[in-house]
């Protein structure tokens, strides 16, 4: 069995990278899934640099190949934020929900034509005695005014992927063809195929 530890402990895309994976053949292990995975401090200032700060720290720690995601919201009306800061937007105890609030304050009064977001996903595959490898992934959008939708994590209920429809709103299937970790791992493909 293809097997690759995905260096995460977020239940959310664990479970996208298990579905995205399995359809390569290959099955995934998330640091949910391992006892005492090391914690890996998150000091870079990009997406890139955190995702290769994890990936490295558990390729050293396991001694095996380990792809690892640094992911967030950059909203133009805010300049970029929460951009690399977008888990702990409201704080260290990393709640969805304040998070989703916090963006929502800030944009009152943005008018329509003026909440352009977009999702990014920086993906690192490091490899124990090999040059890591980093690509960067988006997924266009705007911020809604209200929650809408019950699937998916994070910031998804709040948005919008065209005037109706909240990422919250698709189905995994749907979000996973057109999600930034789909573009990221589209860039990535022939890489990880060639791990095994
Ligand atoms: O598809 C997504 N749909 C909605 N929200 C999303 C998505 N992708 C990332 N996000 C948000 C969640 C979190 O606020 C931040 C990621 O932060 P990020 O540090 O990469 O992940 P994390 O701390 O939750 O888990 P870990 O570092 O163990 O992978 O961006
Ligand atoms: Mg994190």
């Amino acid at each position: 069995m293809k097997q690759l530890i995905v260096a995460t402990k977020n239940a959310g895309k664990a479970k996208e990278f298990q579905t995205m994976f399995a359809s390569l053949g290959i099955e995934t292990l998330s640091l949910l899934d391992l006892e005492q995975a090391p914690d890996v401090e998150e000091t870079g200032i990009t997406f890139e640099e955190n995702a290769k700060l994890k990936a490295e720290a558990i390729a050293k720690a396991y001694n095996v190949p380990v792809i690892a995601d640094d992911s967030g919201l950059e909203i133009e009306a805010l300049h970029g934020e929460p951009g690399v800061f977008s888990a702990r937007y409201a704080g260290m105890d990393k709640s969805d929900e304040k998070n989703i609030d916090k963006v929502l304050e800030k944009m009152r009064g943005v008018a329509d034509g003026h909440r352009k977001a977009r999702f990014v996903c920086a993906l690192a595959v490091a490899r124990p005695g090999k040059e890591t490898i980093i690509v960067e992934g988006y997924c266009n959008g705007h911020i809604g005014y209200e929650r809408k939708g019950n699937n998916g994590f994070g910031y998804d209920p709040i948005f919008m992927i065209n005037d109706t429809t909240s990422m919250a709103e698709l189905s995994k299937d749907e979000k996973n063809a057109i999600s930034h970790r789909r573009d990221a791992l589209n860039q990535l493909e022939r890489q990880v195929r060639a791990l095994f």
